[in-house]
């Protein structure tokens, strides 16, 4: 999951909670018109707005399953209306009545706290014009009621809503930890833990990025350690695996750092030499024989090649991103690099002059 698909999600919540005030907003104006709340006129033309603007939005959401509606804008007007329709009743009454203007204003802060409970803005643009409406029309008569219901009411939420955001913050924060541990074993396992090389599975993704950009002409290279069974049984694995460490970091010194060097088997490399010439090619992989014989890693058992750690290598040019041909040729060079003595490059047959 990505911030993008966060906020997505946080979205996607919020609609959520809008449906739930529409709906509660169209039971409560049906309830409204069926059973009014005070004796006076109760089909108003707001009252009628709030039903009908409550059950289109719903319908249009529930049609159009994408697309978002402006919560902050459909709060305010449904709470304009409200605020209307309260204003036409009560001018309607013959003397005002206290009861109807404390019911109306808490059955607007129950609809907007439970539908917006995460979401503040849109709590406010619901309740606001009631809420001042009210105020406006007691003219303070009753004023320790009427601020008792809304600040009571404000209170909670604001402290809810304080206590949702740590909530979201800390699952956010949560959640861009398991990703960045994602990606760390991610790259992981790309990686060949003995050589921090990559393995093949790292290749693999690292050569279709190099494909997808599709520039130049690139080269792969196989190298073995030669005699490297005798190297084992002689010197034991351990110094075995610190040979193959030196003659990694070695290979990697050689190269760009755009050339892909993987650890292709137990003591073979394969080296991708990305947008280079067949010269170019012929000298790194010159220079890369050289730096693994230049380490001098002592290897008494190197047959009659050599007193110490060397390699052979096969190089072939990869055509048409047809890597496994590439690969064929470059191992059946690297087989004749090894029947011919060891310590060398050889290329592939399609390199060779006709
Ligand atoms: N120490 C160590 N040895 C390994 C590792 N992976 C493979 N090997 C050894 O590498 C040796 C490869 O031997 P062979 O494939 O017979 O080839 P070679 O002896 O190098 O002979 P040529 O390739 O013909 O020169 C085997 O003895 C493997 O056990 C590793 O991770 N650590």
């Amino acid at each position: 999951m990505t911030a993008t698909n966060w906020r997505t999600l946080l979205k996607g919540k919020h609609q959520l909670s809008l449906r739930l005030f529409l709906l509660l907003n169209a039971v409560s104006a049906g309830f409204s018109i069926v059973v009014p709340s005070a004796n006076t006129q109760h089909l108003t033309v707001p009252i009628i707005m709030v039903l009908v603007i409550s059950l289109s939005c719903l319908l249009w959401q529930f049609v159009n399953k994408k697309k978002l509606i402006n919560i902050n804008a459909v709060s305010l007007i449904i709470g304009l209306l409200w605020a209307w329709h309260i204003y036409i009743k009560v001018s309607a009454m013959p003397i005002r009545d206290l009861n109807f203007l404390i019911i109306a204003l808490l059955a607007i802060l129950f609809i907007g706290s439970i539908s917006f409970i995460n979401n503040i803005q849109a709590f406010i643009a619901s309740c606001l014009p009631v809420t001042a409406m009210i105020l406006w029309l007691d003219q303070g008569d009753n004023w320790p009621r009427v601020l008792y219901s809304i600040v009571l009411p404000g209170i909670g939420i604001t402290i809810q809503n304080i206590i949702q955001q740590r909530n979201d913050n800390f699952t956010r924060r949560l959640m861009d930890k398991l990703l960045e541990e994602k990606e760390t074993l991610n790259d992981l396992s790309m990686l060949d833990p003995l050589t921090g090389l990559y393995n093949r599975r790292g290749f693999q993704n690292r050569l279709e990025t190099v494909l997808a950009l599709g520039s130049g002409t690139h080269f792969v290279l196989l190298l073995d350690i030669d005699h490297f069974k005798a190297y084992n049984d002689n010197y034991g694995h351990s110094m075995g695996d610190q040979a193959l460490t030196h003659v990694s970091a070695a290979i990697r010194d050689a190269v760009r750092s755009r050339d892909i060097v993987t650890r292709y088997g137990g003591e073979e490399f394969m080296v991708l030499l990305t947008d280079v010439d067949t010269e170019q090619a012929l000298q790194t992989a010159e220079r890369i024989r050289q730096r693994v014989y230049d380490l001098k890693i002592p290897h008494l058992f190197n047959e009659d090649v050599a007193t110490h750690v060397t390699t052979s290598i096969g190089l072939a040019v990869l055509e048409q991103q047809n890597i496994e041909e590439a690969l064929r040729q470059a191992d059946s060079a690297l087989y004749r690099a090894k029947r011919q003595g060891r310590n060398s490059i050889f290329v592939s047959e399609s390199l060779l002059p006709s």
